[in-house]
């Protein structure tokens, strides 16, 4: 009898981190099953997000636009899987398509980057710092507001060059990117939970398929994690109640502990004047209805110009 190769077609995006998460799922995958390296072939996909540089991502139409090319490649089986990062990935997917899991979580917080110094406290009032995300300006400009923010956009390696070049003083980026590209020397300071409670899936590498593919799902499940699959979930389900979209700055964290979870939950007002905050406990048997409990509290307690409704 001839073995089939592929058995599984992987799509991902083609920037450096991008691959290395994909990479990450061949190889856990190949080595639970036994596979030579070939049974997983991984497709570069181009996504719309990928060519655009010079504009918000807000501005530009939202997470979808990292994942969308991906998505159709699913939908139109032209790939049986595709690997993301679940921080890029809006709350409701498309019809037919499902999140099967997640690889082990990495670090979940943001490092800051700076051309001197070690920390927040060094820099100088007025200093420049650059970022793309409506979340960390927002918590930069609540403990900072002497601070400089403004939009720096591209790659890991872009934005890193943008501060060793002086055009800016500092940036901030998830450590678990620094860390999966090798570069987690060039973290100046890892920033605390408190004050920079990360994006919702923030670390973690999510694992989408077609709903219903019970083969492909099969193959998949012996590499997820569950008790990262378990936080996610809570915290995409939060997220669902308050916004869809990355126009309000969300930060929310859950954290399994035994069969408990604890959630922590923050909504700002993008100048950062304004912070709101959640935290719930509650059993891991009702994940998901804890992170709906939240988002819904929180959206009862946050002022309604701050999260518009419908997005
Ligand atoms: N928005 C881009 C993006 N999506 C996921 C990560 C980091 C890796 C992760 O969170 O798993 C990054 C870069 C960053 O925010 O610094």
């Amino acid at each position: 009898m001839t073995q089939s190769l592929p058995k599984l077609r992987l799509g991902t995006r083609g920037s450096p981190l991008a691959l290395w998460q994909a990479h990450a799922v061949r190889d856990a995958l190949v080595k639970a099953h036994g596979w030579p390296q070939e049974a997983v072939e991984v497709q570069v996909i181009r996504t719309t997000g990928d060519a655009i540089t010079d504009r918000a991502l807000a501005q530009a139409g939202g997470k979808g636009l990292f994942t969308k090319e991906l998505e159709e490649a699913l939908l139109d089986r032209r790939i049986d899987l595709a690997v993301h990062s679940a921080k890029d990935m809006a709350t409701r997917l498309p019809d037919g398509l499902h999140l099967v899991g997640y690889l082990p979580r990495a670090d979940v917080r943001d490092a800051l980057i700076l051309r001197e110094g070690s920390s927040l406290r060094d820099l100088p009032p007025g200093a420049k710092i650059g970022t793309a995300s409506l979340r960390r300006e927002a918590q930069l400009r609540r403990v900072r507001p002497d601070l400089q923010v403004s939009l720096l956009r591209g790659n890991v390696h872009t934005r890193l060059g943008k501060v060793e070049s002086g055009e800016f003083d500092g940036t901030l980026l998830a450590l678990a990117g620094l860390t999966r590209l090798g570069l987690a020397d060039k973290a100046s300071a890892v920033l605390d939970v408190t004050d920079f409670l990360p994006a919702v899936g923030q670390g973690a590498v999510a694992i989408e398929t077609r709903f219903g593919d019970i083969a492909v799902d099969a193959l998949i499940v012996p590499v997820v994690c569950p008790a990262t699959g378990l936080a996610v979930r809570v915290e995409r389900a939060y997220l669902g109640e308050l916004d869809g979209s990355c126009r309000t700055p969300i930060g929310g964290l859950a954290e399994v502990i035994g069969d408990e979870i604890r959630f922590r939950g923050a909504v700002l007002s993008p100048d950062g004047t304004r912070y709101y905050e959640i935290v719930r406990y509650g059993s891991t048997s009702r994940a998901l209805e804890l992170g709906i409990a939240a988002g819904q509290e929180m959206r009862a307690m946050v002022p309604p110009e701050l999260i518009p409704s419908g997005t």
